[in-house]
């Protein structure tokens, strides 16, 4: 079990709020093996983002475990717990927030550097990544100057960039139409076999869903597996 990339044991959320206390997770387990790609597909305001934020260690829950690679995470501190984060685990959004004002390549290479990654290294692997999601000559490019599919295949890129154990993906092709959503979902997909990263990607598209190892779903604040 140890060497389990991600673990939630009996993960609880509650939101406090002038009308009182709104709990969205009472107990959420789930696992995640490496090279396992698991969809969570649930009705919005269940608790999708609340798990993937909880997961991502960029929040702490207010009871049960965070593990990651068998290290419990509640133990740490926000700066190990930073480390870990920047060394371990990449992010996908539905909005890409690549920084406006640097090119794709330097979006690639400033989270290598922040993880301690030499400069002349960074750049080699960011310049790999953009050939691999097709964007090779949009190096110098800033995010205004690429298409929506173009800069969220610059976003998967940079969460890649780090080799992470994980990827925690909300709603990672949202944003594009139909045909570019399939085909940066594909990329997105090839890329994270590729790399044997275990993947937890929230989606409302059950055909995106279905290409997944696995289905999980939110039902009153537990984890339960779909199908
Ligand atoms: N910071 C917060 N403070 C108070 N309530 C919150 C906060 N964040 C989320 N909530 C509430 O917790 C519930 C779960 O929110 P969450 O964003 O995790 O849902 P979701 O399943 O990701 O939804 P969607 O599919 O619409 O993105 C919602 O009712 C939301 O309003």
């Amino acid at each position: 079990m140890n060497d389990l990339p991600l673990r939630l044991a009996g993960v609880e959320r509650r939101y406090r709020s002038g009308a009182g206390e709104l709990p969205v997770l009472r107990g959420a387990d789930l696992t995640l093996a490496a090279g396992e790609i698991v969809a969570l597909v649930a009705p919005s305001g269940t608790g999708k983002s609340t798990l993937l934020h909880l997961a991502g260690l960029l929040e702490r829950p207010d009871g049960g475990e965070v593990f990651v690679d068998g290290k419990a995470a509640g133990t740490l501190s926000d700066d190990a717990r930073t480390a870990i984060r920047r060394s371990t685990i990449g992010f996908v959004y539905q909005f890409h927030h690549l920084l406006p004002e640097f090119t794709a390549e330097e979006n690639i290479v400033l989270p290598q550097m922040a993880a301690g990654t030499p400069r002349h290294t960074a750049r080699t692997r960011a310049r790999e990544l953009l050939a691999a999601f097709g964007l090779s000559g949009r190096e110098g490019h800033p995010p205004g100057k690429l298409s929506g599919g173009e800069q969220q295949r610059v976003a998967i890129a940079r969460a890649l960039a780090n080799r992470p154990r994980i990827l925690l993906a909300d709603e990672p092709t949202g944003n594009l139409d139909v045909g570019t959503s399939a085909r940066v979902f594909g990329e997105l997909m090839e890329a994270v076999r590729g790399q044997g990263v275990a993947a937890l990607v929230a989606t409302h598209n059950p055909d995106l869903a279905q290409q997944m190892d696995r289905i999980v779903t939110l039902e009153a604040g537990v984890v339960v597996p779909v199908g």
